[in-house]
């Protein structure tokens, strides 16, 4: 049994609650077993103390939708539109990918993503034993997916036996910290008998799906003419939905898509940051979250984005819809940070109470570090959260009780070893 008391100088609760104010959280293994305000009354014999009077604590950061190792293709194609992108830049690349390289990849994925304060993060990629490996070595929290594609026989078959092996060893591993679920990539390369197949398997194994839904104009013409539905609409049809169901993107929905996705409770996984990159467009989050959809942010992955700050995306989406609605009212940082935390959780099928710091809940804590110029002074702690504090601000990371950054040093990764490795395999992957 280990046992963390973090004595801080203020704490984020929950978008609800917010303790301007010294205050502490008792680790136990991977629970939150206290939490108050002031000193701690109680006897401090056998915790490992961790003072931080001048860190605000806030839940730490779920990023709901990427494909980790993709840090390894980082700004190897940009300014591109998503099919030109995937087809021309991304898709080479990828058929040149080891199983040594999403090994190394993720590490890098795990490294930039705990030292910019998130504590759980969804993946859709290849060879995923090597990824759950390097996840499991990190310490993080993860919902992963090996890709599903089904334009040829091969493919299909290796992606409904990859996935059923990926879900028999990893799911409910790394000691409860990863989760898996099935990940059908997009109605443009899983046929309707394949995403039924999928539909089928995710019943059998009970796991939920992951999917990108909706991202182009294009894709919601393409599925328009073949199948004359929307691509919401046909991820129902062919029975996706009688699963719990991850939908990435969602750029381009109508509202009886908003209603299709309200009524077989769909989460939303929103990536403002590459829906700009790829010239996607932007997704109407409020009118999905008006009608009672969970959304949760996502950075997508490191070749669309460009990096997997999670800060970024939070004041992305807290300003963005503002300027599509003429309302500075829209998307409040309250609500922004919800989803960037408790509602990340709830779309990323994370047990209840996760992506809060209640009595109970997981215990997945970042802290940064209120002196900072830019978060002086305090008039609304949310507010400076939401749109002054960046990554750089992060200093501590707990996830299941366990620290993987302290005092801004990574505890779980060796660093160095990950930097050699990643540009090792990148000058590989050009030539
Ligand atoms: C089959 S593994 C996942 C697959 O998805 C590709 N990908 C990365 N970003 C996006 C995106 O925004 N939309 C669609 N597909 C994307 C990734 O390169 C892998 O090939
Ligand atoms: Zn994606």
């Amino acid at each position: 049994m280990s046992q963390t008391l973090l004595e801080v100088g203020a704490i984020v609760k929950s978008a609800r609650e917010v303790w301007d104010g010294p205050g502490y959280i008792v680790l136990q293994d991977d629970v939150i077993e206290d939490i108050g305000r002031g000193e701690y009354p109680g006897s401090r014999a056998g915790m490992t103390v961790v003072k931080r009077p001048h860190r605000v604590a806030i839940p730490g950061l779920v990023n709901t939708h990427g494909h980790a190792a993709m840090t390894l293709l980082r700004g190897a194609g940009d300014d591109l539109p998503l099919m030109t992108w995937l087809t021309e830049r991304v898709f080479p690349m990828e058929a040149k990918l080891t199983e040594d390289a999403i090994y190394w990849g993720t590490l890098l994925a795990c490294w930039e993503m705990i030292r910019s304060g998130t504590t759980c993060f969804t993946d859709m990629y290849m060879s995923m034993h090597k990824a759950a490996a390097a996840v499991e070595e990190s310490g993080m929290r993860a919902v992963l997916s090996w890709g599903m594609v089904g334009l040829d026989e091969t493919s299909a078959r290796s992606g409904i036996r990859n996935s059923e092996s990926f879900v028999g060893a990893w799911h409910r591993q790394a000691g409860g910290r990863i989760t898996v679920t099935l990940g059908p990539h997009a109605p443009y390369t899983c046929p309707p008998d394949y995403l039924q197949q999928v539909a089928e398997l995710a019943g059998r194994l009970a796991v939920p799906i992951q999917i990108h839904l909706s991202e182009t104009r294009t894709e919601v013409d393409d599925c328009l003419r073949l199948y004359n539905r929307t691509p919401i609409a046909h991820a129902a049809s062919c029975g996706l939905f009688e699963h719990p169901v991850l939908a990435a993107h969602c750029v381009h929905v109508t509202d009886e898509d908003i209603e299709i996705m309200r009524a077989n409770d769909v989460h939303v996984a929103h990536n403002p940051q590459s829906n700009l990159k790829l010239a996607s467009g932007i997704a109407p989050v409020p009118s999905m979250t008006q009608a009672g959809l969970i959304v949760g942010l996502g950075t997508d992955g490191a070749a669309s984005n460009n990096n997997l700050d999670m800060f970024e995306e939070l004041r992305l989406a807290a300003t963005l819809h503002k300027a599509v609605a003429f309302d500075a009212s829209i998307l409040p940082a309250a609500q922004a940070f919800q989803m960037a935390t408790e509602d990340g959780a709830k779309a990323v099928f994370l047990p209840a109470g996760s992506g809060t710091l209640e009595k109970g809940a997981a215990a997945d804590v970042t802290l940064l570090d209120l002196r900072s110029p830019h978060l002086i002074p305090t008039h609304s702690l949310l507010s400076n959260v939401v749109y002054a504090a960046g990554a750089d601000d992060v200093t501590d990371v707990f996830v299941a009780g366990r620290a993987l950054l302290s005092n801004r040093e990574p505890q779980t990764i060796d660093t160095e070893r990950v930097e050699y490795e990643a540009r090792r395999i990148a000058q590989a992957l050009s030539q």
